[in-house]
Parts: structure tokens; C-alpha cells; sequence
């Protein structure tokens, strides 16, 4: 088992990774709580929750909530029944939710944590690649109709317990999810690292080493840049390549038809189309990363034919990032090097149109 430090200017947890700690949550805990609340969902619920439950001693209480599977359960309702349930069980201030799955879960419980009471401790227990970026950071929140984690907060945990042996139940689809977060840190972070994701054979028949080596290399780029700048004033808006027009496809399809990651990955392609423009001297790896997007069978930007540009772009106007009707959006100025660039809306709708019409069917 390794551990990860984490340290914000008020606080320090650690990610503890490694084989068979779904087991072991109980005795990960920084300090020992009377009762446990675990929000899962029903995918997880049937793997990992009897395992997570039994890892508590007998005098501490344990009570468990299961949302629907997918990214519809990042809502108000299911952020409502969670409270209610956590009412329903006496849970008191002193208490720990615990937040046992993917970046659904990691988040609703997180925010449902952060809220509950004016906020009580939680812990991340991460069961998904992708989760190796939503459950580090502090970053909670539900999505609105209108736009991804619309409504949320900082809170961060007080340990994340990252089983690796859980990823082995991922499905492809999470999977690519899980990969596009992971290059993402690559690209806005480590050259080196980006050589080796763009090596990696299929997904496959990726080594559980090689695999706990990226998510460790993934988490230590976002462990320093939370540490600088843990509420987003600044270089953590970088975490965000991708996001802008990720974000809107997926508040486009509903949050349904294709998941966080792979929306992601067609928004740092478009960030790598707009940073070759801007700085026509980079040499950015834009065949390198469409050609790893393809032997990896994501859907391509080609996708985007499926969209209104109109409907994605009222989506984008309202990032989080935006200030004063401008669109921010991170870029790379070379591999490494991220960087904001601010649009209008009609600079960006034109880019956007470009880039769609570019792109080439597969
Ligand atoms: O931690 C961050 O900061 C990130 O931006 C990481 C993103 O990969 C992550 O998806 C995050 O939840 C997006 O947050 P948002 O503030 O853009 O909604």
C-alpha cells in the first residue's frame, strides 16, 4: 500500500492506494467515529458495500444508503433522500459519511457532507479510474439541468482509501472514462507520463502495476496544484482542460448517453485544435492524441455532428470558469505548459463550428 499526502492551507489528508483496502476502511480512519453513514450506488453496492460494512469493529453503527447507478443520481432529488436518510438514522455532527464508488457517488456524498449539519467529515473510498481525480481535491458537488456541478462546494475528505483490486470489474466504457482524466493530468503536467499513456497497449491488457503507476503519477499532478491553489483562483482551473465543452456535451446528452470522460476527451481535443492556433509554434500532439483516442475506440469529436452548436454553447456560457462574458478556456501552450485564453461567445461558436466541421467521421 502506498500513501499519498494531500495538504491544502487548512488541512492534510493522505490517499492511501493499494490491493484489498475495501477491507481495511475501518481501520484506515483517521480517528474513530460512533456511527458511519455509506452512500454507494446499487452497481457498487453489490461488489464492494458487505465487505466495506465488515470492515468497521462491532460498537461502531453503520448504516448504508444505495442510489440508482449512472450520473442521473447527481441531482437535487437524490441529494434530498440522502439527507432525509441521514436525518432518518440519527446521524449526528460527530459522525462520517462515507463515500464508497465511482465520481457520482465520490461527489453527491461529498456535497451531502459538506452540507449536512453545515458540514460533517467524510472519507472517499474510490471504486473507478476516474475516481482517482474526482476523489482527491475537495471538489462535491450535484449537476443542474443546465449545467455539470452547478451547485456544490469544497469540502475536502479526510482520507481517500483507493482499492485497486476494485478496478478490475470496470467496464470498457469506464474505463475510457476513467483513461481520458488520466492523460488529461498527462498533458497539462508530464511529458513523460503522456509518453507512456500514448504507448499503453489496449486497455485490456494494461499491467495492475502499470495502472496503479498512472493513477499514482495522476494524483500527485493534482495533489500540486490543490496544494497551491485548493479553491480554483487560479492554476487549478488547469485540472479543467477539456471540461468547457465536455461539461456542455454532457449536460447536452442529458447526462446520459456518453459518459464524463469521454465528453472530456472531445474537449481537449478541441482545447489541442484552439492551442494550435494560438501558439502555432507548439508542437502538440494532436495526431499522437486522436490516434490513442481511436485505438482506444472513445467517440470521436466527430460526435459533436450530433449536437446543436447553439444548445452546447448556452451550456458553455455558463461555466464556472467564465468571467464577465468571457469564455475561459485551458489550453496548452505546449505539453506541460497549460494556460487560459479568453473567447466571446462568437469567437468561440465560430471556433467550435470549425472544429466540427474538421473533424473527420470514423
Ligand atoms: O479538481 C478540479 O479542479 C477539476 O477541475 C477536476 C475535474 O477533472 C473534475 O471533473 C471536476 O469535478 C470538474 O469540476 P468543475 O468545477 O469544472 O465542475
Amino acid at each position: 500500500m502506498a500513501e499519498l499526502p494531500i495538504h491544502t492551507k487548512d488541512t492534510s489528508y493522505k490517499v492511501f492506494i493499494g490491493e484489498g483496502l475495501c477491507s481495511k476502511v475501518g481501520s484506515l480512519l483517521p480517528k474513530q467515529y460512533n456511527q458511519v453513514f455509506i452512500i454507494t450506488d446499487s452497481h457498487v453496492a453489490n461488489l464492494y458495500l458487505n465487505e466495506v460494512v465488515a470492515s468497521f469493529s462491532s460498537n461502531v453503527t453503520v448504516s448504508t444508503y444505495t442510489v440508482p447507478a449512472g450520473e442521473n443520481s447527481k441531482q437535487m432529488d437524490w441529494f434530498h433522500e440522502c439527507h432525509t436518510f441521514a436525518i432518518e438514522s440519527g446521524l449526528e455532527r460527530s459522525d462520517l459519511i462515507v463515500a464508497l464508488g465511482g465520481g457520482v457517488v465520490g461527489d453527491l456524498a461529498g456535497f451531502v457532507a459538506a452540507t449536512y449539519m453545515r458540514g460533517i467529515d467524510y472519507i472517499q473510498v474510490p471504486t473507478t479510474i476516474l475516481a482517482h481525480d474526482s476523489s482527491v481535491g475537495g471538489k462535491v458537488a450535484i449537476n443542474h439541468p443546465q449545467g455539470k456541478n452547478m451547485i456544490g462546494s469544497f469540502h475536502q475528505p479526510k482520507a481517500v482509501i483507493y482499492d485497486t483490486e476494485t478496478l478490475a470489474t470496470l467496464s470498457h466504457t469506464e474505463w475510457r472514462s476513467g483513461m481520458a482524466e488520466v492523460i488529461k493530468h498527462a498533458l497539462i503536467a508530464d511529458h513523460e507520463m503522456l509518453e507512456q499513456c500514448l504507448e499503453l497497449p489496449s486497455f485490456d491488457s494494461i499491467s495492475n502495476a502499470t495502472l496503479a503507476d498512472l493513477l499514482k503519477k495522476g494524483i500527485q499532478v493534482k495533489a500540486a496544484i490543490v496544494r497551491e491553489d485548493e479553491k480554483e483562483k487560479g492554476v487549478r482551473r488547469y485540472l479543467n482542460l477539456g471540461h468547457t465543452l465536455g461539461h456542455a456535451i454532457e449536460a447536452e446528452s442529458g447526462y446520459s448517453s456518453i459518459t464524463h470522460g469521454e465528453a472530456v476527451a472531445i474537449g481537449i481535443d478541441f482545447a489541442l485544435f484552439l492551442s494550435n492556433k494560438q501558439f502555432p509554434e507548439a508542437t502538440l500532439p494532436i495526431d499522437a492524441y486522436r490516434k490513442w483516442l481511436e485505438k482506444h475506440h472513445y467517440p470521436m469529436s466527430s460526435k459533436l455532428k450530433e449536437y446543436s452548436i447553439e444548445a452546447l454553447m448556452e451550456k458553455i456560457k455558463n461555466d464556472k470558469k467564465n468571467d464577465r462574458q468571457q469564455i475561459r478556456m485551458v489550453l496548452l501552450s505546449s505539453v506541460g505548459e497549460p494556460t487560459l485564453a479568453s473567447y466571446t461567445e462568437k469567437a468561440l461558436m465560430d471556433e467550435l463550428i470549425e472544429f466540427r466541421s474538421e473533424v473527420r467521421d470514423t
